[in-house]
């Protein structure tokens, strides 16, 4: 059976478990010391992995992996990353591979087979994705290889736009000719409009823009209204989940909500394995509560 299309998994996964993406964002000094104990090297990334999927399996449809902190262990870590990626699209849930790339065509080509396209197609599958950040600083030719496979396969992209982090504006928010350079990124994001996905009224290309900032992100929101925005920043970042709602359209899943470190972040150490898992999940629902929000009413709007 084939995997489904980025649009499917919005469609089905948003309606069945909400907005929330777990964000896995592997750091040893920031979770339970058992994940070290007794793991040679870095092998306690495998663990931590098989963890985080089975305790949020049934409480979440996403989950975004960060690509750095697995390189950041060598060959263990990407040996984790793959095998996690593979596990969590096998079992339904609709994995984002954060790993903000961008480059010269010819090298975008590249990442693009390397994270976007089936084994199938030519690719290798070791680290393919349903949808990858990616990063327009070198212009919408870097981008293109990156659209096209996504087009060609059914997958997503997230391009940076307005980021979360403190330094966001010393870039995004200066004028490029009569512009701000957010909204000129956000002006190519709605240009490339609803790639053909009978599943959903939403763009493939979607932006990232930081739940930290949302003035901005409200701004953006008015640029974009069929655009899945990927709001990071919430946690430990953070950004006030009480405005997150500013972020939102009109369709049911253009916003997603991506949680690592307020996950998954401990300060007892020495927690035990079963109140770690609980506590993940009343993180989790926490979580899901405080964006909860009701589409209905607005729905119609862009039929
Ligand atoms: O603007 C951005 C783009 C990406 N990120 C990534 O999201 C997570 C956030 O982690 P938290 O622990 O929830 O703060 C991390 O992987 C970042 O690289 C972002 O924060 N802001």
């Amino acid at each position: 059976m084939s995997n489904p299309t980025w649009g499917e998994l919005v469609e089905n996964n948003v309606g069945r478990f909400g907005d929330l993406v777990a964000g896995i964002d592997p750091s040893l000094p920031e979770i339970p010391a058992f994940f070290g104990q007794g793991n040679e090297g870095a092998a306690w990334i495998g663990d931590f992995v098989n963890f985080i999927l089975d305790t949020i399996e049934g409480h979440v449809g996403f989950v975004k992996f960060q690509s750095a902190y697995f390189e950041a262990c060598g060959l263990v870590g990407l040996a984790a990353l793959s095998a996690g990626m593979k596990r969590a699209r096998e079992a339904g849930i609709g994995v984002i591979l954060d790993a903000k790339r961008g480059d010269i065509g010819a090298t975008a080509a590249a990442y693009a087979r390397a994270y976007l396209t089936p084994a199938s197609a030519g690719g290798s599958a070791d680290f393919e994705a349903d949808c990858l950040t990616v990063n327009p600083l070198m212009g919408p030719d870097t981008l293109a290889p990156f659209v096209d496979c996504a087009t060609r396969f059914g997958k997503g992209l997230f391009v940076l736009c307005r980021t979360s982090n403190p330094g966001a504006g010393w870039l995004q928010d200066k004028m490029a000719g009569n512009r701000l350079v957010s909204d000129r990124v956000a002006d190519l994001i709605g240009g490339y409009g609803t790639v053909p996905d009978s599943a959903s009224r939403l763009a493939s290309v979607g932006a990232v823009i930081g739940a930290t900032a949302p003035n901005e992100g409200r701004r953006l929101r008015q640029l974009l209204p069929r655009t899945i925005i990927l709001a990071p920043g919430l946690g430990a970042q953070g950004g006030d989940p009480a405005s997150i709602h500013s972020l939102r359209g009109d369709i049911p899943g253009d916003l997603l909500v991506p949680v690592s470190r307020g996950l998954s972040r401990v300060e007892d150490r020495g927690i035990s394995a079963s109140d770690y898992r609980q506590l993940i999940i009343s993180r989790i629902e926490a979580f899901k509560a405080a964006i909860a929000y009701d589409y209905a009413g607005r729905r119609t709007r862009l039929a």
